[in-house]
């Protein structure tokens, strides 16, 4: 593997009230790669892109720029720049001088800084727009400007702090296609922080998961959507039904009081576990036919699918989607596959995980 552009080595940060914001956080950032630091508010997110871009320093650990470490180096010698959820534009300036302002900072000769920042102006598809002030932009163009502003220093490491959360939900979605575009583009590295998931799962190459100052769990969006390691990212990441069960054997684990063949293995017999089985991989059947029986509870029609939520004879509650509606009171059985259900253990740390996953599941 190439020498990762940022890496981060047991980071510890405790602000300066005592707070212990982040704990041993280690991550692994490749050059060109789409990341996201995924997680609730309050979970460290900022704290590490602060770290990154040099505004804030780590109690304990390093922080390696390919492969050489920049703890001590100011902000302004990092090859990294920041885009800001409320995009810190000045407001006196025209959108021109507000994408020059750092090269104008540099002194660069003027002919240079106006190729640049027209040339930004073009990535983020705001050409023509140099003269306007930024009180005429909308909302979605401010950020576009932010994002010029930010690439056109060239850095080799973009960071993002929310930057979409000011924007309503139609645009965020087009920004969401547009960022994505520009940093397959550019071929720079983004990491790009956010507390909501969907953005996080269509937008990333990888997902560092984080909680209380920790990562969790990384891993691309797909994996970790199917494989995650315990309740809270379960819980965080898409939509799940997850139930106590108890593992009988290698791959067969015992949940609502019945044995089912599933995909994992690798835990002691009768050990203690949580069962993840997600609302899309349940298939709706007569009750004589499903593996389970639940009765109807109530419906909403969400548009593509209608959201069912049915009740168990133990009184669990399903989350069950299907693209038929189904009447309310109904009882009706539910079928899913081994490789369906997913069983985690508790306090497992994602290296054991990991290596378990590979032992005992297949694709
Ligand atoms: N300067 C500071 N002094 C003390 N505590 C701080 C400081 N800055 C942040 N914190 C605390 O550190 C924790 C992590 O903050 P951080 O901003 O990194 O979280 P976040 O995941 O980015 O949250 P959000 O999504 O709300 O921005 C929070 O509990 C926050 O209150």
């Amino acid at each position: 593997m190439a020498t990762p552009i940022i890496e981060l080595k047991g980071i510890t940060k405790q602000y300066d009230d005592g707070f212990v914001a982040l704990t041993n956080i280690n991550l692994t950032i490749e050059q060109g790669k789409f990341y996201s630091l995924l997680g609730p508010s309050g979970s460290g997110k900022t704290t590490i892109l602060r770290i990154i871009a040099g505004f804030t320093n780590a109690t304990q650990g390093q922080v390696l720029f390919n492969g050489k470490l920049i703890n001590e180096l100011p902000p302004n010698q990092r090859k990294v720049n920041t885009v800001f959820q409320n995009y810190a534009l000045f407001p006196h300036l025209d959108v021109f001088d507000n994408v020059a302002f750092g090269l104008t900072l540099q002194k660069r000769p003027k002919k240079e800084i106006k190729r640049r920042v027209l040339d930004a102006l073009k990535l983020v598809q705001l050409p023509g727009y140099a003269n306007r002030e930024i009180s005429e932009l909308s909302g979605g163009q401010q950020q576009r400007v932010a994002i010029a502003r930010a690439i056109v220093n060239e850095p080799a490491v973009l960071l993002l702090d929310e930057p979409l959360s000011a924007l309503d939900m139609k645009l965020r979605q087009d920004m969401q296609y547009e960022l994505r575009e520009l940093q397959q583009r550019l071929g720079i590295t983004f990491i790009f922080v956010t507390h909501d998931q969907e953005e996080a799962l269509a937008m990333s190459d990888e997902i560092f998961v984080m909680d209380n100052g920790k990562v969790l769990q990384s891993g691309t969006p797909v994996d970790i959507y199917d494989e995650p390691i315990n309740h809270f990212v379960a819980n965080f990441i898409g939509e799940s039904n997850i139930l106590p069960g108890k593992m009988l054997a290698d791959y067969q684990v015992e949940f609502v009081g019945k044995s089912f063949e599933c995909a994992d293995g690798g835990m002691r017999a009768n050990e203690a576990v949580e069962v993840v089985l997600r609302p899309e991989d349940l298939d709706i059947t007569t009750a004589d036919q499903g593996k389970l029986v639940v009765k109807v509870d109530t419906q909403l029609f969400r548009g593509d699918h209608f959201e069912i939520i049915g009740i168990d004879a133990d009184g669990n509650e399903w989350l069950i989607h299907s693209t038929n509606p189904v009447r309310d009171g109904k009882e009706i059985g539910l079928t899913f596959e081994p490789e369906d259900i997913h069983v985690m253990r508790f306090g497992e740390k994602e290296a054991d995980f990991d290596a378990r996953l590979e032992q005992y599941e297949e694709d």
